[in-house]
């Protein structure tokens, strides 16, 4: 059985320590002290506040679900000391010079740093951008006020751009933007509205190139602990983690 090391211990930490059928949770890591120890008893796992004693555990992956901040604090070190990591806010990896320096760490460690699709779908054929760029990419995404603690009487643009401004402004919403253009070789263009008839998270995926075009929308139901995150991001890690070890491998 895979062992992990949880780091984060909100909404998806607690989807995950709760579903955990495949995988052990061998430790458990947050900055508050009480949330580490609430989810630690869940799983039967050993709860931390210092990340040191953290990584002294027993466990061959992290599994991140914090913030764009704790990638940036921890996941060289994690990488460094011979794990694999599985990022949920890959949106770190929208600065350029972080990403390089993070997987040029990977590289020399022989570790990988994983990104799951999270809360949108189709990451594995978007990658197709790698052979032949696509002419658009585009990533419009509609929350209600609630997700994004903006209360507006009627739909409003919120942001119009490159997903790395994006991520900048709305780190806690708008990862999925990071993860589809690192799939498709390019920053993706993103709307992102704020929406008070809109009852779930809604990402629509506009991509054109040589090969045709495509058009996905998801709509995602958010997560009841913390509706800034749709409820399918936490189920796509368990996902991950029960195809690790999997012989046969579905998708590109
Ligand atoms: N890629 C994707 O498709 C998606 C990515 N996400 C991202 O996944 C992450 C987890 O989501 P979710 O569980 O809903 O978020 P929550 O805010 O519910 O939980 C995150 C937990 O991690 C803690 N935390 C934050 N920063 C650190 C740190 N530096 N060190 C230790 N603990 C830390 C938080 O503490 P505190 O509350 O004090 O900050 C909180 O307890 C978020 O970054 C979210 O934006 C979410 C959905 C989809
Ligand atoms: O869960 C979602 O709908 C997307 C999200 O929060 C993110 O990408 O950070």
């Amino acid at each position: 059985m895979i062992k992990i090391g949880l780091l984060g211990c909100g909404n998806v930490g607690r989807i995950i320590a709760t579903h955990a059928e495949s995988i052990q949770v061998v430790a458990v890591f947050d900055i508050i002290q009480s949330r580490a120890e609430e989810l630690a008893a869940l799983c039967h796992a050993r709860p931390y506040t210092d990340f040191d004693a953290f990584m002294r555990e027993d466990f061959s992956i992290v599994v991140e679900a914090a913030s764009v901040d704790a990638v940036r604090h921890y996941a060289e070190t994690v990488l460094r000391s011979g794990r694999d990591i599985i990022l949920l806010s890959g949106g770190a990896l929208a600065d350029e010079e972080f990403r390089e320096h993070l997987i040029e760490a990977a590289r020399e460690a022989g570790r990988k740093i994983r990104i799951p699709s999270g809360a949108i779908v189709g990451l594995d054929n978007f990658k197709i951008g790698q052979v032949s760029p696509p002419r658009k990419l585009l990533l419009r995404t509609t929350k209600p006020p609630v997700s994004l603690g903006i209360p507006v009487a009627t739909r409003m643009e919120i942001f119009k751009g490159l997903a790395h401004d994006c991520i900048k402004q709305y780190p806690k919403n708008i990862n999925v933007a990071v993860a589809l253009g690192l799939a498709a070789g390019r920053d993706a263009d993103v709307e992102l509205w704020v929406d008070p008839a809109a009852e779930r998270n809604i990402h629509e995926i506009f991509v054109e190139g040589d090969f045709g075009d495509i058009y996905v929308r998801v709509r995602n139901v958010p997560s009841p602990e913390n509706p800034a995150t749709s409820y399918m991001a936490a189920l796509s890690i368990l996902t991950l983690l029960k195809n690790l070890e999997n012989p046969l491998v579905v998708g590109t």
